[in-house]
């Protein structure tokens, strides 16, 4: 992979209407703690390019994306592990894996006005209801089908056990990368 593409970027600077609400950043979330002391999210560069592209497609539709979260310190993963220490909705602590290298955000889909759409679940709902393959209505379903879409022609893979969580397909390009989203402002 090229150097350009290994680096850290701010998924707005590229992408501005993208939604940021970063929940780990709140209390607005599974563990009702703060749980990382910053609200950009990064990812690595090329998998912000395909990012990009998939609010690109979907803002042709009507749509936007929504990110609750992206890079997620190592740090921050053991505070979600220790909190829910169950490996069909938290992973390990892994400095080579997923949101803790930067390939991987948690999002939804939202109108154009910002308005979130009708989804499987609640953000970080670790029950069966959130799994790919669970029964869902024809609206959760329509609405599911917009993104999964727009996200695996893009270049990502959603990971089975969770509706929201999207992997760059090229995540084994990538090497273990540490950073400060606040210095990506
Ligand atoms: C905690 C949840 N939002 C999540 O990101 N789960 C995956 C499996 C992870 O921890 O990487």
């Amino acid at each position: 992979m090229s150097p350009e593409l290994t680096g850290f970027t701010n998924v707005q600077k590229i992408a501005p209407t993208i939604i940021v609400d970063l929940r780990y950043a709140t209390t607005n979330n599974f563990t009702h703690q703060v749980i990382y002391d910053f609200t950009t999210a990064i990812v690595r560069t090329g998998t912000a390019h395909k990012l990009a592209a998939a609010n690109q497609a979907l803002a042709t539709l009507g749509y936007r994306l929504k990110i609750w979260d992206a890079y997620r310190p190592v740090s921050a993963q053991k505070r979600l592990f220790n909190v829910y220490p169950d490996l069909e909705f938290v992973a390990k602590p892994n400095p080579n894996f997923s949101h803790q290298k930067g390939v991987t955000l948690d999002l939804t889909l939202t109108d154009l006005a910002g308005n979130e759409c009708p989804m499987p679940t609640a953000f970080d709902d670790f029950s069966p209801l959130a799994h790919r393959d669970a029964p869902r209505t024809a609206i959760q379903n329509h609405y599911y089908q917009i993104l999964n879409t727009a996200m695996t022609q893009a270049g990502f893979v959603g990971y089975e056990n969770e509706w929201w969580d999207y992997r760059d397909t090229d995540m084994a390009s990538f090497q273990p990368l540490a950073a400060d989203p606040n210095d990506y402002q």
